[in-house]
């Protein structure tokens, strides 16, 4: 706990440009985690009147984006934290990460972007760090339908070493730029049917051009930061109760209420 406290306290001010006042919308309707329009009245509250608890503190919540090999990821993850891109491949050797800092409602949130690596050669190392994710995306390139079936081992894999309950889960398709729009609908309709299956929120991006990558962090970043408030918020009413009422960290979940366990659950 220390160590993450005197992190936090050395780490520059917030850039201007992770600033979320709105809650950013989906991509699509019809495979969202949620199509509200706005934050949680509760957790409005709660960030006006400063009383989220251990985030905007020293919570800090893991993501890690997993995918077969050459999908993207490490390009996506450099497009959004360094706006670059490189064209040529070079591959992941079992893990990297980024920190990104946000303010969210006012309060600062911080993401720690685990990049892992698709080849298969490097996996094992790569699984160690899936543990303890809040946010789970996984890359399938749009351009490769392989790829996309392979989503659902990622997911096994992924859900392996987590509460599948508590994970947020994207489906991610990447390099939208190399693809037609008769080539790209042909796909997407497969991906969001599948996405709807997992329970996952549907986006396609492009790291090349930049298309959708800000927007869908700031998602990322929206979701989990109001699923945290929320769990703070059942957690300090528990407490003041006695501790007998329930926490449901999913409760903002579109596809929560419908089935509680991932079809694809391992453990
Ligand atoms: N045209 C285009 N190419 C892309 C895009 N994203 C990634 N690429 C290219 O695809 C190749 C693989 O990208 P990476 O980001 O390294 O792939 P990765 O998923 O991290 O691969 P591993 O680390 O081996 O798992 C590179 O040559 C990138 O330049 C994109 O949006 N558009
Ligand atoms: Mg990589």
């Amino acid at each position: 706990m220390s160590v993450r406290v005197s992190a936090m306290s050395v780490l520059p001010p917030v850039r201007r440009d992770r600033i979320i006042a709105q809650l950013p919308q989906y991509f699509r309707k019809d495979a969202a985690l949620h199509i509200k329009e706005d934050f949680n009245n509760k957790v409005k509250t709660a960030c006006q009147e400063q009383r989220t608890g251990t985030v905007g503190r020293f919570k800090i919540s893991k993501v890690i984006v997993v995918g077969d090999l050459a999908v993207g990821k490490t390009c996506l993850i450099n497009r959004f934290c360094k706006d670059a891109f490189d064209k040529n491949y070079k591959a992941t050797i079992g893990v990297d990460f980024e920190m990104e800092r946000f303010e969210v409602l006012g309060v600062p949130f911080s993401l720690q972007l685990w990049d892992t690596a698709g080849q298969e050669r490097f996996k094992c190392i790569a699984s160690t760090y899936y543990r303890g994710a809040q946010v789970v995306i996984i890359a399938f390139d749009v351009n490769d339908v392989a790829s996309l079936g392979h989503v659902r081992q990622w997911l096994e894999d992924a859900l392996k070493e987590n509460d599948p309950t508590a994970v947020q889960l994207f489906l991610v398709g990447t390099k939208k730029d190399l693809s037609s729009p008769a080539q790209y609908s042909q796909i997407e309709q497969d991906a969001l049917k599948l996405a709807q299956e997992i329970r996952a929120e549907y986006w396609a991006v492009s790291s090349l051009t930049g298309e959708n990558v800000k927007e869908f962090f700031f998602r990322v970043a929206s979701l989990a930061f109001e699923t945290n408030v929320l769990a703070e918020l059942e957690k300090s009413g528990s407490r003041q109760i006695g501790g007998i009422v329930r926490i449901n960290s999913t409760s903002n979940n579109a596809y929560a209420s419908s089935k509680k366990k991932q079809p694809n659950c391992c453990q």
